[in-house]
């Protein structure tokens, strides 16, 4: 399976959103960075087929997405960034409604509800009423609904915003392992949400797709530019002007600084393995 982007260009009026995106995905989990505004909705409402771009094509398999029609988007399952439930639907009924939706034929819908939702370890869920769901289990209703159909392509905006850390590890790990056979593209500006899950990591910012590859060859990037500094309370404000502090951890009595520089710091610097933490915000400090 290939999904390709050739291209792609946006404007909203005179402000260009997208600038000559080009990249081609296959399955596995993909990680989508980026600030606030940099493109990513938009690049995400011209995949699932809702937003035409101005110029440059998407490519499934081969073919111009704009060509395929209602076949492309039968391989997309979606979670947008804001997914509106209707609170008093139970979750069967929601469910049921959503293979309404997607053309499930009658025959099929509750065994594929009954998969999906053991997928998402909602089993015990099945008659509860959406509107009484937490917020973590109505964010894995809607993984849910979005894999009804089976779909090649899974595109997740924003899944984990306002998740506890426990219900962001059960989500990862769900990700996680419906990216085994699908091309599942995750949207967020949560660093760790992708870290240790995405095959490949994408960073756009102003439209621009500017990093793309492993975790691991992104990290090396910025491998011998960051370091950790011990230092005296008094001296903290002189060093967070002075250099690109990450991170403050007070260590006794002193304070650990983890630093970008190029250069080793003065004083007491070692360097420090980087993370794809670091490199987001050495890009947007
Ligand atoms: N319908 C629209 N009309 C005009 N401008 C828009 C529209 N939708 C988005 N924009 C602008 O396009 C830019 C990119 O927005 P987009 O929502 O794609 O970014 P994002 O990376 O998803 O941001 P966030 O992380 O805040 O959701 C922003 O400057 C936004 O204000």
């Amino acid at each position: 399976m290939e999904l390709k982007l050739e291209q792609i260009t946006k404007q909203y009026g005179k402000k260009t959103v997208l600038q000559g995106i080009s990249t081609t995905l296959s399955a596995g989990v993909y990680g989508l960075l980026g600030p606030n505004g940099a493109g990513k909705t938009t690049m995400i409402s011209i995949l699932i087929g809702i937003l035409r771009a101005d110029q440059g094509t998407v490519i499934f398999n081969g073919e111009n997405i704009a060509l395929l029609g209602t076949a492309y988007l039968d391989k997309i399952g979606y979670l947008p960034q804001y997914p509106i439930f209707y609170k008093n639907f139970r979750v069967d009924e929601f469910l049921k409604y959503m293979c309404a939706v997607k053309g499930i034929p009658q025959k099929q819908v509750k065994t594929r509800i009954e998969e999906v939702l053991e997928l998402v370890n909602l089993t015990d869920a099945y008659r509860k009423k959406v509107g009484a769901l937490s917020g973590g289990m109505r964010q894995r209703l809607g993984i849910a609904q979005a894999i009804l159909n089976h779909p090649a392509i899974l595109i997740l905006d924003e899944p984990t915003a306002g998740l506890d850390p426990t219900e962001r590890i059960r989500f990862r790990n769900i990700i996680a392992r419906l990216g085994k056979d699908k091309l599942v593209l995750l949207a967020t500006h949560i660093v760790s949400d992708v870290e240790y899950i995405a095959k490949e990591v994408l960073i756009i910012n102003e439209g621009k797709l500017v990093l793309q590859g492993k975790v691991e060859q992104l990290e090396a990037t910025i491998a011998g530019k960051v370091w950790h500094v011990l230092v005296e309370e008094a001296e903290l404000e002189q060093w967070v002007e002075k250099y690109q502090v990450r991170n403050i951890k007070r260590q006794g009595a002193k304070f650990q600084l983890r630093i970008i520089s190029d250069h080793r710091p003065e004083g007491e610097a070692n360097l420090a393995s980087p993370t794809l933490e670091d490199i987001f915000l050495s890009l947007f400090p």
